[in-house]
């Protein structure tokens, strides 16, 4: 079946707490973050990655928020402005997500596709957290929320009001890597929380 929802997927950041690193070039299982997420967003097109161009497994377009390192919101907003106005559905994604599969996506979409009145559907963990950067939204309502967001570069106050859907999802879905910590289980999955 043809594809009928795009993805965005964040692909800049500083990544301060990693030293500073290149994140999502950092490989885990032999696979950067950015392919694993690129692999996850297979049924996507198109797939729009938003930050330095780099060299990935799949083609995808690369754009910019402008000027770069404005956050997660402002590549949100660039991306966005990347798809083309035939898809109304769009994949917010992460590149630091490194346990999200195909199957994780299509739950968000069915979820979404289930539920015609709301806004959106993102990834919740076993305490009721919501993860604002995994989520299936319907572009509209994402662009309405945008300018104020980019503003105030506050990732709850942009997606909280639009009140989406929340999916369950495992640990590992909801696990992201941020710090050296999170780097060592991830690649590790056994290991305990430091
Ligand atoms: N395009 C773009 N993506 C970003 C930006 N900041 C963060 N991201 C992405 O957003 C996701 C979450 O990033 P964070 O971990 O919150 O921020 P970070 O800058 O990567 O890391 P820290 O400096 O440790 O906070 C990751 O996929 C980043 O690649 C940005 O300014 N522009």
């Amino acid at each position: 079946m043809a594809a009928d929802f795009a993805a965005v997927v964040l692909a800049g950041g500083r990544a301060r707490r990693l030293g500073g690193v290149d994140k999502i070039l950092l490989p885990i299982g032999g696979r950067s973050l950015l392919d694993r997420t690129l692999d996850a967003a297979a049924d996507a097109e198109p797939v729009i990655a938003v930050g330095p161009p780099r060299a990935t497994a799949r083609a995808v377009e690369w754009t910019s928020e402008d000027p770069p390192g404005g956050g997660p919101l402002a590549g949100v907003h660039a991306g966005l402005l990347k798809v083309p106005a035939s898809i109304s559905l769009v994949a917010v994604l992460a590149g630091d997500h490194p346990h999200l599969t195909p199957a994780t996506i299509s739950r968000l979409l069915e979820a979404l596709r289930a539920e015609p009145e709301v806004p959106g559907a993102v990834l919740v963990d076993a305490d009721g957290e919501r993860q604002w950067l995994v989520g299936m939204w319907r572009i509209p309502a994402l662009h309405k929320a945008m300018p104020a967001a980019v503003r105030n570069r506050s990732i709850r106050s942009c997606f909280a009001p639009l009140d989406p859907l929340p999916v369950p999802a495992t640990d590992a879905e909801v696990s992201d890597v941020d710090t050296p910590d999170d780097l060592r289980r991830a690649r590790n999955p056994h290991l305990p929380k430091a």
